[in-house]
This record gives structure tokens, C-alpha cells and sequence, in this order.
């Protein structure tokens, strides 16, 4: 089989991933850490655009890369309006969707700008995977207690559904036949339902469920219109502080949960309940998504970069592996899931989806 050479390119809000695959190989990668001060400068993440091209081109010249080699290239895709999971390729109601930022504001939606703008420049295929508005909840999940608003699917869909294939695979089954609760546990935090091979609820620490390292998740809502209505923060402010500055952040000043975690060793009593509180409430989200699956759970799957901490893990375990086996994948598989999602549709695997504004 061909090897297509493939470029993946995942934005977070302060870093720009990149890796080069040669066919499901990953010959190449590398996290370009931004100034937060230069990034600051950018009225919005979409106007980064040229300022992470750049990075990405510098990068890749560093260690001998040129975009010349490239077949495909393929990146995270952002808030859009909700969709079906899959691969999509670029287009001009998908770059205004992100730039309007209809469905919302993320690191990622500045993704498809860079990898258009390559394939334009190379004439290669360009494509987003599994964005992170991949909609697949019932109508029943979407009701949210107050007409005029409705709940939402945001989650880390790229890593999730890696995922569950991979946990699927170890045990020798297809997704299809499996049902699993997976929380993907990183800077945000999302937990899904995931009901054989269909995420049919999801709750999302930008909007509601758990806290995270930097996101509040949901509030008791009569004091969060006080705060709304305090004059103490305009709506952005407050915005950053639900989403960039909320959480654990919040509490103790630190996003990095390898340093609560060593607090908590040497006797510092707020982060130890602070780390407790988001451990408790990740595995009461996991104990609602268990509810949602009628208590029918195969694997509860616990990934991102949290995971990697086997303290945290056997803290969550021990409060939800009475509903099912806990497997970890720690950290998270997007640029793989971006590679092979690549391969799949470069060798006709699959089919490639078009945008068209909510399907
Ligand atoms: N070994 C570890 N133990 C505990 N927490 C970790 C560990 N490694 C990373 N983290 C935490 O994981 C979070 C970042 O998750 P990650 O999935 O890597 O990134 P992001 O969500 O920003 O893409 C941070 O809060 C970081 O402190
Ligand atoms: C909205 C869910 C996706 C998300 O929060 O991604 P990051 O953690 O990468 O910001």
C-alpha cells in the first residue's frame, strides 16, 4: 500500500502540535511552544493564522522538513456546527463558520485556516477530523431544564474515538458491539457516553460537568448571574475566567496537575481537597453517563494527560470500577487519530464528508 507522507497540525491555546506521518508511521513531531505575550496580541485565534504558519514552517525547516514532500495535509477541527463524526474536507462555508465562530471560540478553529492555506499553496488535500462539535446525542440528552436553551456536544471527539478503537482492539472486539464511558482528562475535561460506537451524551468542562485544571465546568447558577451582573468583569473577562482561568486554576493558581499532586504529598491541605474535588466529580459525571447506558458499561476508559498519573487514576477508579473495568490510555492519540484518518480516506477506506453547515 502507498505511503501518502502526511502532515498533522493541532492547535491548543498556547502550543501548536505537528507531525509528519509516513503513512501510519510518525517520523517527525513536535510541540512549538508560542509566546503567550505574541499570541496575546491577536485580537482572536483565527487571526494567529499567519504568526502559526510561520512557527510551522520554521519548525519543520529546523529539522529538514520542507512542505514539499507533503501529500496530504490534515488538522483538529474546531467548533463548528454540530456534525457527524468523520473526515471533512475544507471549505468556504467551513473557514466562514469558524471564523464568524457560530458555534464558539477554541484554539482549534484556527486548524483549517492553516492546513487550507497549505493544501492551496501545495495543491494537496486538506481535511479536519472529527471536530470538536461531532454531534451524535439523542434528543432527550439535548434538553436542558429551561426552554431556549439547549445542552451541546463539545468534547475532545478526535482523542475519544481513538480510543475506544484502541481499547476495542486490545480485547479483540469492534466498537460497534461495545458500550463505554471515556474521559478524556486534560487541560479541559470531557466525559461521554459512548453506546456501541455512538456518543450519544456527552458533558463538557467548558460548559457543565467536572471542573478541570482550567475550566470551572457547571456552577450553581444563581450566584454565577450575580457575577454576571456585578460590574466586576466584562463579558470576556468573564468568559477567560470560566475557561482559561477557572478550575483548579482558580483555587491553588496552577493549571499543571503534577504540581497539586506534589503539594498534596508534602501537607498542603487545600490542594489536596481541591484535587480530591475534581477527582470526585469526574467519577460522579462517569456514575450520570453510567445511568445514560442503563448500567450496560463494558470499559470506562480514563485518557489525557491526567491519566498519566496513577494516583489520580486509582482515585477515580476506586469510585466508579464498581460499574466496570477502568482502563487507561494516558495522554492523548489526536495526531495518530489525524494520520490515520488521513490513510483511511487517501486510500478510499473512507469516505471523505463535505460541510455543509450541520448535517
Ligand atoms: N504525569 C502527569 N500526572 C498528572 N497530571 C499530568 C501529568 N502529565 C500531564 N498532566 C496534566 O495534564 C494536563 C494537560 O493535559 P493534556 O491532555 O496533556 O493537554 P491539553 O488538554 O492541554 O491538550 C495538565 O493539567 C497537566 O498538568
Ligand atoms: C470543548 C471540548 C474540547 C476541548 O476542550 O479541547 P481542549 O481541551 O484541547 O481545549
Amino acid at each position: 500500500m502507498e505511503k501518502f507522507r502526511i502532515l498533522a497540525i493541532n492547535p491548543g491555546s498556547t502550543s501548536t502540535k505537528i507531525s509528519i506521518f509516513h503513512g501510519e508511521e510518525e517520523v517527525f513531531t513536535e510541540n512549538i511552544v508560542h509566546d503567550y505575550e505574541e499570541l496575546k496580541k491577536f485580537k482572536n485565534v483565527i487571526e494567529q493564522e499567519g504568526y502559526r504558519y510561520e512557527a510551522i514552517l520554521n519548525a519543520l525547516a529546523a529539522r529538514g522538513y520542507s512542505l514539499d514532500e507533503i501529500d496530504v495535509v490534515v488538522a483538529r477541527g474546531g467548533i463548528l456546527r454540530p456534525v457527524k463524526a468523520g473526515t471533512y474536507r475544507i471549505n468556504d462555508l467551513m473557514l466562514e463558520d469558524l471564523k464568524d465562530a457560530v458555534a464558539g471560540e477554541h484554539a482549534s478553529n484556527v486548524a483549517a485556516f492553516i492546513a487550507h492555506r497549505i493544501g492551496a499553496e501545495k495543491g494537496i488535500p486538506a481535511y479536519i477530523v472529527d471536530p470538536v462539535s461531532v454531534d451524535e446525542m439523542e434528543d432527550v440528552a439535548r434538553i436542558s431544564g429551561l426552554d431556549g436553551i439547549e445542552r451541546k456536544s463539545l468534547s475532545h471527539a478526535l482523542n475519544i474515538r481513538r480510543v475506544i478503537y484502541k481499547v476495542s482492539e486490545k480485547f479483540g472486539k469492534d466498537p460497534g458491539e461495545l458500550n463505554f464511558i471515556v474521559a478524556h482528562l486534560g487541560g479541559g475535561i470531557s466525559i461521554g457516553a459512548i453506546r456501541r460506537g455512538q456518543m450519544v451524551d456527552v458533558e463538557s468542562a467548558n460548559c457543565e460537568g467536572p471542573f478541570s485544571p482550567e475550566r470551572s465546568g457547571g456552577l450553581p447558577i444563581l450566584e454565577l448571574i450575580d457575577l454576571c451582573f456585578s460590574g466586576r468583569f466584562t463579558k470576556d473577562e468573564l468568559k477567560r475566567r470560566l475557561i482559561q482561568e477557572g478550575g483548579v486554576y482558580s483555587y491553588l493558581g496552577t493549571k499543571d496537575i503534577r504540581e497539586v499532586e506534589e503539594r498534596t504529598r508534602s501537607g498542603d491541605k487545600k490542594a489536596a481537597l481541591i484535587l480530591e474535588a475534581m477527582v470526585y466529580q469526574i467519577a460522579k459525571c462517569i456514575g450520570q453517563m453510567a445511568t445514560v447506558l442503563k448500567g450496560d458499561v463494558d470499559f470506562i476508559i480514563l485518557t489525557g494527560g491526567i491519566a498519566k498519573s496513577d494516583y489520580i487514576s486509582e482515585c477515580i477508579a476506586d469510585r466508579v470500577k464498581f460499574i466496570a473495568p477502568v482502563e487507561r490510555v494516558p495522554g492523548e492519540e489526536e495526531m495518530k487519530a489525524l494520520a490515520e484518518a488521513a490513510c483511511r480516506v487517501m486510500t478510499g477506506r473512507e469516505k471523505v464528508l463535505d460541510y455543509g453547515g450541520g448535517e
